[in-house]
This record gives C-alpha cells, structure tokens and sequence, in this order.
C-alpha cells in the first residue's frame, strides 16, 4: 500500500484572489511543518486536504485513494483526523461526551470500544481529570488540547493539524511535541503553525508558503542556521 498524501497541480481561488497557485507535493509518513506568513493559503491547503473544501483543479490522493471519487472520499474521510483552526465544540457537553461524540462520528459505535478511545485520547492531552468537565469551563489551551484529542479519536493515518500548539502553556507545547514526535513515526502528520521553534523540534521537512506557492521544500537543517533565520530570509 502507498503510505502517502499528494496533491497535483491544486489551485483554489476565492472570487479574484488565487489562493493555492498550482502546489505539488508528496508527503510520507512523518512530521512536515506548514510555514508561511497570515494569508498565504495555509488552511486553505489544510483544508482541501482534509476534504472540507474542493479545490478548483488539480488531485489530491492519499494512500492510493482519489479524494475527487465521492466513495474513495469517504474511505479517505475514515483515515484522516482534522484539528481545524476552529474546531466546533459544544459548550453545554463534558469533555469526554464531546470526544465519545466525535467517536460516533467516527464510527466507533460499541460502547465500550468508545469509552476506551476516549479515555485513550484524552490521556495522550493530560484531559483525563477533566472528563467530566463541561467545555465551556476549559480554559483556551485545554480547549485546544480537546481539539487534538478529537483529532486522534480513531488512530488515523493521516493526521491535519491547524494551529495545533495556539494557547499551550510552555509544559504542555513540550507534552505535545514529543506526542506529535511519537505520532509521526507511524502517520503521515501535517501541521500548520507560526511557531518556527515547534518546526524546529518536532518537523523532518518543511513547506513553506508565500502567496499560494510553495517556496522551500526540505528539511529544517536546510533552511539555514535556525528555522527562523532561514524563514524570515525567504519571505524578505
Ligand atoms: N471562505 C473564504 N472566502 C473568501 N476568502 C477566503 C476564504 N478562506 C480564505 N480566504 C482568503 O484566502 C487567503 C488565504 O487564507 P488562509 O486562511 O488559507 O491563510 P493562512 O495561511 O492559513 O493564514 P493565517 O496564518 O492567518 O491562518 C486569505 O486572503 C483569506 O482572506
């Protein structure tokens, strides 16, 4: 089986603004960071990849399945886990109802199998003493961690992540790199962030963007003496 995630000539545009301009890429299992300046089509790309919004032309294939076929779509759909920027969570439910919903979704229908997954995931984000807390009484970077563990509900191979470390404290951004280090050894993982520091530490490879294209492709140690440098070096 290809363990891989493509996209082929991807463009998007928004009424007269070209988003995504063309992009190939491959990506295998691992950690590939997204870098690129607010605006640059990095959660437009997260999200065709993700199957959330169709791009105008071009493929996106991953693990041998045509994201463009509506039934390959859905086999793909079970494969992949999404932290968007904003993920939609309920308020009125306790952490593990909203992560056991997320499980319905996907397809985790035995009740034991469920509250197993639950309490899995919520341990890989340190939410397993507040289960049963109602979300609207998290704080914003325990809502995040939330987030991630809906991402993982199911073990996915294909794991997107928009802005993953926004509003973690120092110990818990160290929690999750070394989660997200762990996960990329058997998952192809895509994470979008601003943090060059989180790039450094935890990414094999790095895009980056500016204006919907691609600008750097490879792994941090080329993008100069420290990811940052090299960034800030390219988009001047
Ligand atoms: N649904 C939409 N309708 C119209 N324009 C949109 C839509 N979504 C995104 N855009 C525009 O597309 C461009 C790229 O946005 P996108 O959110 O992909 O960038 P980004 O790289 O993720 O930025 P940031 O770092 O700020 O999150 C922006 O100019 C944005 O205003």
């Amino acid at each position: 089986m290809v363990f891989t995630v493509s996209a082929k000539g991807l463009s998007k545009s928004f009424g007269r603004k070209q988003v995504l301009d063309k992009l190939d890429f491959e990506v295998g299992k691992g950690v590939t960071g997204l870098l690129g300046p607010n605006g640059a089509g990095k959660t437009t790309l997260l999200r065709c990849l993700a199957t959330a919004l169709r791009p105008d032309h071009g493929h996106i294939t991953a693990f041998g399945l045509d994201a463009s076929d509506r039934s390959q779509r859905t086999e793909l759909r079970r494969r992949l886990g999404y932290l968007p920027q904003d993920p939609g969570l309920y308020g009125h439910f306790t952490v593990a109802r909203m992560v056991g919903y997320i499980a319905i979704l996907k397809e985790i229908t035995g009740r034991r199998q469920r509250e197993e997954e639950v309490g899995r995931v919520l341990a890989e984000v340190d939410l397993t003493e507040h289960a049963s807390t109602k979300v609207k009484k998290l704080s914003g970077g325990m809502r995040q961690r939330l987030g991630i563990a809906a991402a993982l509900v199911g073990d996915p191979d294909f794991l997107i992540l928009d802005e993953p470390t926004v509003g973690l404290d120092p110990v818990q951004r160290m929690r999750f790199r070394e989660l997200v280090s762990a996960l990329g050894e058997s998952k192809v993982v895509l994470l979008s962030t601003h943090q060059t520091e989180d790039i450094a530490a935890v990414c094999g490879r790095v895009l980056v963007f500016s204006a919907g294209k691609i600008v750097f492709d490879g792994d941090t140690g080329g993008l100069g003496p420290t990811v940052e440098h090299g960034y800030l070096r390219l988009l001047a």
